[in-house]
């Protein structure tokens, strides 16, 4: 038992600790949020790589509200220890947990590094000796680094420009208050781009799709996504034509590869571009922040497309209830709401003067805070911050 009153330790866009509350309030918010529908037929069997956050946290609550989904969720998250709160992800995955039990779900959750061929073999195993094959394999995982498992090398991805230096606008916070700030981020080298690729291209999630294929764990209509992301021109010398958008390149050619490959007459593999959303992974992104508040700025609430409202879009197109909006490239789009160009010509004039922009409505940069703080569960509406709680919270299903 650790009871503790706890306040946020924050530096910046870092905050080390959360709240266990906060952290279980924000999914139940969700989970309301996400109107429920009457499962049909059998339960798909979902195996979620990334499920304690952002995309894969909300895809796997609205597989479960809205479609009995049971399966695995894998994150890798850190527990409580005594001078630590644990990670609002652990606590997210708690709150998820009792979620899913309570409306009668067998969710099984693993804490352990996904890019490890040990947690592979865990996952199998499980998977064999519980839920039997997979029918959606959901790959959203985001990380600063992977180890190899062929070689034992750790990759550490960077976030830059390739070719040329990058100056841009962002968004700092001082005490809460917004300010535009300035990034200069130089051009990566070759071993940069490589490694970002090595950790956010596809090579990982090609090892996953192979393995169940060799365990013969692929249902007859197996399908695969993985998350990816195009955004805006504004965003797009540090996203999409940077290490990270090599990466997604390669996380996309992965798609096509697994297609005509293992998954030939036997699958399907999509990449799926998602939205800007306030994320952990996000956050660490230069300019995003202040791309994303002034977005805000321009859809409100009512345009705005949050995770489970994509993640529900997209179960309509993974189960057949609606034909998968596919572009030239042949991957889901759940981002028109973003890239509509009447948004993104508003968005680009706001961004020609961001000072101008904040101090005439700093309501999207308001928004982005608050979204922010409540990743690791502070400043959730209706939570008591004043009360003692307890941190040591088990991981679901060790007590
Ligand atoms: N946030 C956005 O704006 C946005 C938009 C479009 C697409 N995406 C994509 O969605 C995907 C997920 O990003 P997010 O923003 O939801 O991230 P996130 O930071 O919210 O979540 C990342 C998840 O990965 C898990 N994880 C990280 N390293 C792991 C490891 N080694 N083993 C097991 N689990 C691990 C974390 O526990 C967490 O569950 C990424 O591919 C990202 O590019 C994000």
């Amino acid at each position: 038992m650790s009871i503790q009153q706890i306040t946020p330790k924050q530096r910046g866009y870092l905050i080390v600790n959360s709240h266990p509350a906060g952290s279980e309030a924000t999914v139940d918010r969700q989970w309301r949020r996400i109107e429920p529908a009457a499962a049909t037929g059998r339960a798909p069997v979902v195996l979620v790589l990334g499920a304690s956050a952002g995309y894969g946290q909300a895809i796997l609550l609205a597989g479960l509200r809205r479609h009995g989904v049971r399966g695995i969720g894998v994150a890798y998250e850190g527990a409580a220890t005594e001078r630590r709160t644990a990670t609002a992800g652990w606590y997210r995955t708690a709150a998820t947990s009792a979620l899913a039990e309570g409306s009668g779900g067998d969710v099984t959750f693993v804490n352990a590094d996904a890019y490890a061929d040990a947690t592979r073999a865990e996952v199998l195993k499980l998977l064999a000796e519980r839920y039997g094959p997979v029918d959606h394999l959901v790959y959203s995982l985001a990380s600063p680094r992977r180890t190899d498992p062929a070689t034992g090398e750790v990759h550490h991805s960077v976030i830059k420009p390739i070719g040329s230096p990058y100056t841009s606008p962002s968004l700092l916070f001082d005490d809460g208050a917004p300010q535009v700030g300035t990034v200069d981020l130089a051009p990566a080298d070759e071993a940069e781009r490589a490694a970002t690729v090595k950790v956010m291209g596809g090579e990982d999630w090609g090892l996953w799709v192979r393995a169940l294929a060799e365990a013969d764990l692929l249902s007859p209509g197996f399908t695969t996504v993985a998350l990816s992301y195009v955004g805006s021109e504004i965003t797009a010398p540090v996203y999409r034509q940077g290490t990270i958008g090599a990466a997604k390149e390669h996380l996309e050619a992965t798609a096509r590869e697994l297609q005509t490959g293992v998954l030939a007459d036997r699958g399907r593999a999509f990449t799926v571009v998602a939205g800007a959303a306030v994320t952990q992974a996000s956050t660490a992104i230069p300019s995003i922040a202040l791309y994303t508040s002034l977005l805000r700025n321009v859809l409100g609430e009512d345009g705005w497309r949050t995770t489970d409202d994509q993640a529900v879009d997209l179960w309509e197109q993974l189960t057949g209830a609606k034909e998968p909006a596919l572009d030239d490239r042949g991957r889901i789009r759940l981002d028109g709401w973003e890239l509509d160009p009447a948004v993104q010509d508003r968005v680009r004039e706001l961004w020609a003067d961001p000072e101008a922009a904040l101090a005439a409505d700093p309501a999207g940069a308001a928004w982005f805070y608050n979204q922010f703080r409540q990743l690791y569960g502070w400043d959730v509406p209706g939570v008591d911050y004043t009360v003692g709680v307890e941190t040591a919270v088990p991981w679901p299903g060790q007590r």
